[in-house]
């Protein structure tokens, strides 16, 4: 893909972000990697989204130096590419500052399977990551958040559960692209905020029921699955 291309369907992504109410002013940032090229596209840093364009866009290589580009990328890049480097079936990367996903990662709290819609969707709880000691919040902070997602999937496929939330910070989620990465942010979010509604109403409600959750989960993921037309 031409570098051309790959910042148009990056600007087009993180303009995604704000057509579904997923970001204010700067709160967010949306990538994609060209794995062929090693080079990955971004939002760069503190730009708003009122303003963006598609020129802005930078293009880094895996290692987070700039390729092309005028502006200094996303405060944010390093977990990016460090996402790329340890799950390398992955090819879009989103972060937003959505209200009810970051609100279970300020409680700190992984997101249950209450219901089928979660289960549609994720393979089980949504994490919650580790928080970050202090000498890593000095040391090398951007860096480190990638390592605190990737921790938290030591056992399992990334696309099981495309989507993570940060201790103390907010969400990050993933995809075969760009755009499918801002498809599973707006779903976090709407996940999120039924879990909070769940919790509001029953302060013990319950995990779903494992076989549901597996039905659900599999009908649309399974080798097997039978959801929506693809044959
Ligand atoms: O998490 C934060 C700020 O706390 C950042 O993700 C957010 O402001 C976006 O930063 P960038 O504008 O991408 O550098």
């Amino acid at each position: 893909m031409s570098y051309t291309e790959l910042k148009r369907q990056v600007y087009e992504a993180n303009m995604e972000l704000q057509r579904r109410n997923l970001v204010i002013y700067t709160f967010g940032n949306v990538s994609q990697v060209d794995r062929q090229k090693g080079v990955v596209a971004i939002k760069p840093s503190g730009v708003s989204y009122d303003l963006l364009k598609v020129e802005d866009i930078v293009i880094v290589d895996m290692e987070n130096a700039i390729v092309e580009g005028s502006m200094r990328p996303s405060s944010d890049t390093k977990t990016h590419t460090h996402l790329y480097r340890k799950f390398d079936n992955i090819g879009g990367v989103t972060h937003t500052h959505s209200t009810y996903a970051t609100a279970w990662a300020q409680a700190k709290k992984s997101i249950p399977c209450f219901g089928t819609t979660h289960a549609d969707y994720v393979h089980g709880e949504i994490s919650c990551t580790r928080e970050l000691t202090d000498a890593q919040i000095n040391g090398d902070y951007e860096e480190e958040t990638g390592a605190q997602i990737v921790d938290s999937y030591a056992h399992k496929d990334p696309m099981a559960a495309p989507m993570v939330i940060v201790a103390g910070h907010a969400p990050f989620t993933w995809g075969k692209d760009a755009n499918q990465s801002v498809y599973h942010a707006a779903l976090l979010e709407e996940i999120a905020r039924m879990a909070y509604l769940t919790r509001t109403l029953d302060h013990s409600a319950q995990p779903l029921n494992q076989a549901i959750l597996d039905k659900h989960y599999l009908r649309k993921h399974g080798k097997d699955a039978y959801y929506g037309q693809n044959k």
